[in-house]
């Protein structure tokens, strides 16, 4: 059952329940207080009426024999049918008294003489009997000429006349009307508080499952000022701090991330050329050889040497030596292709490594490197400064590694350094 039906259905009980309680309670005090005036406006009435009977005589043997009662209230009293007992009551001609019956008896007095022996038993005692000490308790003297000539004792309900009724009956019909509008206005207002409630909730609820899609940053409306407004306020702030943060960590991350890939990249380049590093290249070149041995694909490994650095370094200082390793570097770089690798191995040693190339085009590639190494205006940079480099060449991919491969090409540098430098010596396959 959702919280709006639970709402309206509280509301509706609560309502009905004491709109009840509160018409049953008006009825009963009504029904009672109209019973208490008629019955004091009845006993008002008897009393009279027995006073002016008794005064001429004195007695009621005397007046009795006299008049009897019923017919001197039929005479001088006349009262409404339904206030007077019925005369049979009244002159006691009847038997011994009818068994009391619960509920609806007739509202009517006892009368009984100055020592309490009963004239008048309204059917429930005999004339003559003695009246009970509970009913001498309520009874009520009537006095003639100052004495007390007889007792008056209330006895029975008063049913009530038919205008009574009627206006007893009416007084119900408009509390049970109040009784049903009071319900319809407890179930509007239940409709009404409960779909406020509920729209709220629903927004709530629609932005918590937003937030948990990855949506940070909700704000619900917020509508008054109960604790489902609190509520709303404070989810809004939490909210707001969350996608605040998460802001915050992104930032971070992308910082963290942006170093770290500046740490790895400078962790595999060679700071003074800008080239990889060896590490780098070894890794590169190993899964490279793997790659052609995997699809028996044509590939090369190249070493190649400064001739000569160390007398550079010496006769045109370390600084134009480091001028000439960014040079040679830039060379090697900007006469590669994208699939090749060239690295900085180590002093004035750079290697390289060819996909897709032969012995024959790689020697040939590297011997163009190595003229254009010659023909570079070094003299830009020192006017007696003359640079040349010598190269080792490997592609026999049945070395059986890169690292293999590339002692290889280290040996055909040997044999360039050896037959004079500033040459290409390759390995034949
Ligand atoms: N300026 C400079 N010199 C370096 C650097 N790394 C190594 N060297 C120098 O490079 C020189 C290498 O000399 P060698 O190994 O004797 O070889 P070479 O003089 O080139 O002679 P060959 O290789 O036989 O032609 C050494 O003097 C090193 O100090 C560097 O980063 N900058």
């Amino acid at each position: 059952m959702s919280l709006r039906t639970k709402l309206m259905l509280a509301l509706l009980f609560t309502g009905l329940a004491s709109v009840a309680m509160v018409g049953g309670l008006a009825s009963y005090g009504l029904g009672k207080k109209v019973d208490i005036i008629r019955r004091q406006a009845a006993a008002e009435h008897f009393y009279s009426a027995v006073s002016d009977y008794l005064r001429p005589y004195g007695s009621w043997q005397a007046a009795n024999q006299a008049e009897p009662f019923d017919l001197y209230m039929r005479r001088v009293r006349p009262a409404p049918a339904d206030h007077l007992p019925p005369p049979e009551l009244l002159r006691d001609r009847r038997g011994p008294p009818p068994p009391r019956a619960d509920g609806d008896a007739p509202f009517h007095f006892i009368l009984a003489d100055q020592d309490f022996a009963v004239l008048l038993g309204a059917g429930v005692y005999r004339p003559g009997e003695p009246l009970p000490q509970a009913a001498r308790r309520d009874a009520r003297p009537v006095m003639v000429n100052g004495k007390v000539a007889a007792y008056i004792s209330p006895e029975g309900v008063l049913t009530p006349s038919k205008e009574e009724q009627q206006y007893l009956d009416a007084m119900n019909e408009a509390l049970w009307a109040g009784v049903s509008g009071a319900a319809l206005l407890a179930l509007a207002l239940g409709v009404l508080l409960s779909r406020g409630l509920s729209r709220q909730l629903r927004h709530l609820i629609s932005a918590v499952r937003a937030i948990e899609q990855g949506s940070l940053r909700q704000n619900v409306p917020v509508e008054g000022h109960d604790e489902v407004a609190l509520l709303a306020r404070a989810f809004n702030e939490m909210s707001a701090q969350l996608a605040r943060s998460h802001e915050a960590l992104q930032d971070s991350h992308r910082t963290i991330s942006t170093q770290a890939d500046q740490l790895r990249e400078l962790s595999v380049r060679d700071a003074l050329t800008g080239l990889h590093n060896r590490r780098y290249f070894d890794e590169q070149a190993a899964s490279l050889y793997r790659h052609a041995l995997r699809y028996q694909r044509p590939f090369a490994v190249v070493i190649a040497d400064i001739d000569f650095f160390k007398r550079i370094n010496d006769q045109h200082t370390h600084a134009t030596g480091d001028a000439v390793l960014r040079a040679v570097g830039e060379i090697f770089r900007a006469h590669m292709r994208e699939s090749d690798l060239v690295a900085r191995y180590g002093g004035e040693e750079f290697v390289m490594a060819f996909p897709e190339t032969g012995l024959a085009q790689a020697a040939a590639l590297c011997d163009k490197l190595r003229e254009l190494i010659a023909a570079h205006p070094w003299q830009e940079l020192n006017p007696r400064l003359a640079v040349t480099i010598s190269i080792g060449v490997a592609a026999d991919l049945q070395a059986g590694s890169a690292e293999a491969m590339l002692q290889q090409a280290d040996a055909m540098l040997y044999r360039a350094k050896q037959d004079g430098r500033n040459r290409v010596c390759s390995l034949a396959a």
